[in-house]
């Protein structure tokens, strides 16, 4: 028999959709808040692969060129399957996480940001989008989205033809 170890989150209704303008914006606007707040990194660790862009852009404005990585997958096929966390890749140059910048695109459930917290106790944590439950995981984040929402990226998406309305009518 074949053993469901995936917990089924109830799917999100709607979507908001992130374009890259926006993205950079919303990253350099992060990066003013925790200039202000923190003052220099000495590394960022991002959460692959959405904390990688964020990272890039928050290295770039804060001057920090020390990037680590972690590797975590904890969402697997469908949008909403969640498993249980697993590192793939340690952030063996962050230490305990003293001086680092832990970056993900977004906390949703808040479970990929709790479990890499658990791994860099000393680290501050900064994310761009935040839904509800995983906003007490993150110490900053930009926007908050619904936890009905599902955040499409914009490497998620690709522009589309759209016939004009007028095509539509006369069918
Ligand atoms: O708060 P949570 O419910 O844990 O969800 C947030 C995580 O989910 C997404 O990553 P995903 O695991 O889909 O992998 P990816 O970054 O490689 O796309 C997102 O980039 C966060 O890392
Ligand atoms: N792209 C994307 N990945 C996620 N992983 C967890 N929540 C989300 C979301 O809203 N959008
Ligand atoms: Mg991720």
């Amino acid at each position: 028999m074949k053993v469901m170890t995936a917990t089924q989150t109830p799917k999100p209704v709607t979507y908001a959709t992130v374009t890259w303008d926006q993205l950079h914006r919303d990253a350099r606007t992060l990066a003013a808040t925790l200039m202000e707040k923190h003052g220099p990194f000495r590394g960022i660790v991002a959460i692959t692969r959405g904390g990688l862009i964020p990272a890039a852009i928050l290295g770039r404005e804060m001057g920090c060129r020390l990037i680590e990585s972690v590797s975590v997958i904890s969402y697997a096929g469908e949008e909403g399957t969640q498993h249980e966390p697993k590192v793939v890749k340690a952030p063996s140059a962050a230490g305990d996480g003293e001086g680092f910048l832990i970056v993900d695109d977004l906390v949703d459930s808040g479970i990929t940001a709790k479990y890499v917290r658990e791994m860099l106790p000393k680290a501050v944590f900064a994310c761009l989008y935040a839904k509800p439950d995983g906003k007490p995981h993150t110490d900053h984040y930009v926007t908050e989205v619904a936890q009905d929402t599902w955040v499409l990226f914009p490497w998620d998406t690709a522009p589309l033809f759209v016939p004009p309305l007028v095509r539509n009518e006369k069918e």
